[in-house]
Order: structure tokens, then sequence, then C-alpha cells
């Protein structure tokens, strides 16, 4: 197994215990409460908004401008789909527009948003690459197995279905390649670190699901 293989296949329990949380399973049935999808559209561009500094260090650390142009690509993702859909179904909810610069993050949202912002303050940019990667993963994986599933007239279909693109498997083999290469050389030690820190991120993503089911502030 190449270093991403094994380090995914140590987070795929996670990734799997998320389809089996009630916001995604009741998002899948379109039974969830519009409250609670709309509190998590709130949390989550909260979270957006650190998960895109943290690209930012990724880019200024990067070798090249074709490390650049990966980067940018999710960056561009997050700032003009993600934060775009989310801002569009809080005016559609009717939702004040100044809500998103009253609303704080909630504890859980807050320990990841910290932990990412923490790493990014370091100069390691393998470090850095492993608790960006398992956002944009999971929600691939995720997603992609729900897309399958989703009834028509339910009203997260179109959220559901705009993670899961056609091109989704290539992008995630790119990312896995790109990180293969980045990971490859490190010694064993330095490879455990890592791939702690791809399976540290995957649990955050586990409690972020459950924290928006619970509406969970603390
Ligand atoms: C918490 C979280 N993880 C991953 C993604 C995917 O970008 C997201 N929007 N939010």
């Amino acid at each position: 197994m190449t270093f991403m293989e094994e380090t995914i296949h140590n987070s795929l329990a996670v990734w799997d215990a998320c389809l089996q949380t009630k916001f995604i399973k009741e998002m899948l049935a379109g039974t969830l409460p519009m409250e609670k999808f709309a509190f998590y559209l709130i949390q989550d561009t909260l979270y957006l908004n650190s998960y895109a500094k943290v690209l930012g260090k990724a880019i200024y650390l990067a070798e090249n401008l074709n490390e650049i142009q990966l980067y940018t690509l999710i960056l561009s993702f997050v700032t003009d789909t993600e934060a775009k859909v989310r801002h569009d179904y809080l005016h559609q909810l009717k939702m004040a527009e100044n809500i998103l610069e009253t609303a704080e993050e909630t504890a859980v949202n807050k320990q990841y948003t910290h932990f990412l912002l923490e790493l990014a303050k370091t100069n390691d940019s393998a470090q850095i690459l492993m608790g960006i990667l398992p956002c944009m993963l999971s929600y691939a994986y995720i997603f992609h197995k729900l897309a399958a599933d989703t009834v028509s007239q339910s009203p997260y279909s179109d959220f559901i279905k705009g993670y899961a693109e056609e091109n989704i498997n290539e992008e995630f083999k790119l990312w896995c390649e790109f990180a293969d290469a980045k990971c490859e050389t490190v010694n064993a030690l330095k490879k455990k670190e890592l791939s702690a820190i791809f399976e540290k991120a995957s649990k955050f993503e586990l409690a972020f699901w459950e924290m928006a089911y619970k509406e969970d502030t603390k």
C-alpha cells in the first residue's frame, strides 16, 4: 500500500461513521429539519473562513506553480462555490444578512479550526497538507455515496449533488498522488506523525456532523 492508501485506510471507519450520523442520514432522506441545516450552514461558513486561510499558508509554502495551482483549485472551490451555496441557502431561508457577522463558532468548530490554524503556524507543508486533506477527501467520499441514493424531491438533493461531480474520482486520485509524492520519502516515524494528523482531522469531521445535528454550542 502507498502512504496515502494506508492513511485513508486508517480513517475509513471514521468516514463511514460520518455516513451513519443523524445529520447525514436525515439529509439524505430529506427529513432533516431546516433549522439544523441552517445551523450547519452558518457554522460551516465560519469554518471555511479558517480553512481558506490555512490554504493560504499552504500556497505560501508551495515549491512551484504546479502546487500553487492545485491549492488554488480548492481555494476557489471554497470561496466561489461552497461559500456562495451557503450564502444563497441562508438568503432563501430568510436569515438576516448579518447573521454571519454575529455568529460565533461552536466549541467543536473552534477546536477544529484552532487545530488547523495552529498547524498553519508550522512551516511543514506535509503536515499542513495532512490537516487540509480530510476535509475535502471525506466530503468527496461521503457525498459521492450519498449522491447515488438521493431522492430528487429532497430539499437537500441539490446540496448533495453539488459535491458529487463526475470527475471526483480523478481529483481524489490526483490529491493522493500529490500527497504520496510529498510524504513517501520521509522516515517511518514522520509518516506516523503525518498519518496521525490526517486521522485527527477526520475525527474532527465526524465531531462536526454530530455537533451540527445537536446544534451543540458548547
Ligand atoms: C467541516 C467541513 N469539512 C469539509 C468541508 C468540505 O470542504 C466543509 N465544507 N466543511
